[in-house]
């Protein structure tokens, strides 16, 4: 039986350890410290409990490694792959953003674009919706797939992977930057001006892709609207969540990758510069 590990129990990699759990897999959630993670839903009563270990007593390596730590958080966890990982781990890199998969000296990681979308509060784990991630599709990750078919975890493998990672990227430039920076969730999409900023940040997002080689569809920024469209509006975005519980966020890899591709074409973006800037200036002291 695969041994599966999943470090952060958060947001993301609670839903993850519940849905590999559930189907029977040997699962152990890594934490900072050992303690629990309950897992909830807006409109069920039912709670799941996962125990979560410490990651610094974890002992023995893992088949599959599953991250899920944000990325402004990834350099804490790095010096403990040696021990959880052997030479044919898989480790699976559950984050939102893009340029972090270089950090990993080890022969299997792959970076998965994330469409799971939910709150950690505590010890408390709010999913809202979605359990998917996407891989770039290869013998590895269809190994994978093929151990986790009794989970409800819908894992989705791309031969177009690249345009899923900026199609993400595109997602979140817009719906991450409107609620962390208007420190409000889904709800601010009723007000149509924030709805045709959503439309220009979204825009610019595809100049710069084509700027990359990824082409996106004209339909795409419409698209993209419907998907915020079915966001609840209860519901805040992880960059949201980050703001207003004062930790940092990960502008770095979003709004600060874009920003640089951006720049590197020569490109006129004026809705990411302005984001940008004042994300970067919401984090200032003083
Ligand atoms: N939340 C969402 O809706 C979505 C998130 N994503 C992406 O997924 C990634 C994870 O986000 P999310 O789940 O929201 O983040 P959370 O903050 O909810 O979870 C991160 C977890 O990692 C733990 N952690 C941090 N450092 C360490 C460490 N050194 N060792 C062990 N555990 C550690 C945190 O512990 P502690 O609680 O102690 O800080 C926390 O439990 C991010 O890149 C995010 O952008 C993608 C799609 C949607
Ligand atoms: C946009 C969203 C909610 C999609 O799952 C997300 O990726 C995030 O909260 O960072």
């Amino acid at each position: 039986m695969y041994k599966f590990g999943v470090i952060g129990p958060g947001a993301v990699g609670a839903v993850i350890g519940e849905s590999l759990q559930k189907s029977g897999c040997n699962v152990t959630l890594l934490g900072r410290k050992a303690g629990k993670v309950h897992i909830e839903r807006v409109k069920s009563s039912k709670a799941v409990i996962l125990p979560v270990e410490g990651i610094s007593e974890a002992t023995g390596s893992f088949d599959y490694l599953f991250i899920t730590v944000k990325g402004t958080q990834l350099e804490g966890v790095l010096p403990f792959l040696e021990q959880l990982t052997q030479p044919n781990t898989v480790c699976i890199l559950c984050q939102n953003g893009f340029g972090q998969l270089e950090k990993f000296q080890i022969p299997h990681a792959y970076q998965a674009v994330v469409y799971i979308s939910g709150q950690k509060k505590g010890q408390i784990a709010t999913h809202f919706r979605d359990r998917i991630l996407i891989l770039p599709e290869n013998e590895v990750t269809t190994k994978l797939k093929e151990a986790v078919t009794e989970s409800n975890l819908d894992i989705q493998l791309s031969s177009n992977y690249h345009y899923e990672v900026w199609y993400k990227l595109i997602v979140n430039l817009a719906i991450n930057s409107v609620t962390a920076l208007s420190r409000n969730t889904a709800l601010i999409l009723q007000e149509e001006k924030v709805r045709k900023l959503c439309e220009k940040l979204i825009q610019e997002g595809i100049a710069i892709a084509a700027a990359e080689g990824i082409h996106f569809e004209e339909k795409t920024t419409e698209e993209i609207m419907g998907i915020y469209g079915g966001y609840p509006s209860y519901m805040g975005t992880s960059m949201y969540y980050d703001m207003i519980n004062g930790q940092a966020m990960e502008i770095d890899f979003i709004q600060g990758f874009l920003y640089q591709k951006s720049r590197e074409h020569d490109l006129y973006t004026p809705c990411l510069d302005t984001v940008y800037s004042l994300l970067l200036a919401s984090e200032m002291g003083g």
